[in-house]
């Protein structure tokens, strides 16, 4: 086989990572520009939720490339007819965290202070530490996110805002980390800081080397706590699995949107005991939190509705 073409979105996160990957696999990247330059016909019609997805699975579909990269946890929970995510590569940091002005940690700021996210997640967790913050929507891209904090200008103002470690590991801005959320108090995005790359059925293999099996394990467990929920990635809920000694753990935590309330379900087995090791752990998890009343807490219903096209986070 000729070279493998890796296609990638243009952002400096998404090239970061797939570079990493393509190094890997000896492979050339295709930058798929996404929004404008494709019919939004289309990407409607490939599914509302992750529209920056549709993009590449189109170039993908199309044959103009062998495998895409993406950002697990951007990924919807539905497979895509014809495609597969073929493989999933080691983990990185699954982490949140601080990125304030002054070195400041988040018991640090001052009462008031004006912190960016744009996901209700990330809002719900810090309102649930400090209610008395002034959370602010921020959206765009990772630099666009740190320019803010301490900025001159009023509006744009911000004394703190709350990335992904993972992005800003990748991006080589790990310097403007003031705090890291331990992941047990503040669990992230089902399968943050997953890559998952996709192919065609029948061509898997061509990237079956960087497959990581513990990453997949996880990554995919934490995913179908999402699927159960039938929640969207506006859907205020955290996730953390874990494999240790062979036993696969996983958490999971439904917020109130003003971050007031919270329930968390946790449950563990040992995957080999059981046929569908991810589903029937979800399943555990799920079934305690909707038996106490998280469908209610979090509007889990109305998050799907919710839902843009790319996500929140
Ligand atoms: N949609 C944004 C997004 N998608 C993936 C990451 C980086 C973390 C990761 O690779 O999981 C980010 C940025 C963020 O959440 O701060």
């Amino acid at each position: 086989m000729s070279v493998l073409r890796i296609g990638t979105r243009g952002s400096a996160l998404a090239l970061a990572q797939a570079q990493t990957v393509a190094a890997r696999l000896g492979a050339e990247l295709v930058v798929i520009h996404s929004e404008g330059d494709r019919s939004t016909a289309s990407l409607a019609s490939l599914g509302g939720a992750g529209v920056f997805a549709a993009a590449l699975r189109e170039a993908l579909l199309a044959g103009e490339v062998d495998a895409v990269v993406h950002s697990f946890k951007d990924l919807p929970t539905a497979p895509m007819p014809g495609l597969t995510i073929a493989a999933v590569p080691k983990r990185v940091d699954a982490r949140d965290a601080l990125c304030a002005r002054d070195g400041l940690s988040l018991a640090q700021l001052p009462a008031g202070a004006r912190v960016g996210t744009g996901s209700p997640r990330r809002r719900a967790q810090l309102l649930s530490r400090r209610s008395d913050l002034e959370i602010v929507d921020v959206r765009g891209n990772v630099d666009t996110r740190l320019g803010r904090v301490g900025a001159e200008d009023a509006e744009r103002h911000l004394d703190a805002v709350v990335l992904a470690a993972a992005g800003l590991e990748r991006l080589g801005r790990s310097d403007a980390i003031t705090e890291h959320f331990e992941i047990d108090g503040w669990p992230t995005a089902p399968a943050q800081g997953a890559l998952g790359i996709e192919t065609r059925v029948g061509d898997e293999a061509a990237v079956a080397k960087i497959e990581h099996r513990p990453s997949r394990l996880t990554a995919e467990t934490e995913r179908a706590v999402l699927a159960l929920l039938e929640a969207g990635c506006s859907a205020p809920i955290g996730a953390h699995a874990l494999l240790d000694d062979g036993l696969l753990f996983l958490s999971a935590r439904v917020y109130r949107e003003d971050g007031s309330e919270y329930l968390t379900g946790s449950h563990a087995l040992y995957p080999d005991d059981v046929p569908d090791p991810v589903g029937e752990l979800a399943r555990r998890v799920t079934d305690e939190l909707l038996s106490a009343g998280a469908a209610d807490l979090a509007s889990l219903a109305a998050s799907r509705e919710l839902d843009g096209p790319g996500g929140t986070e």
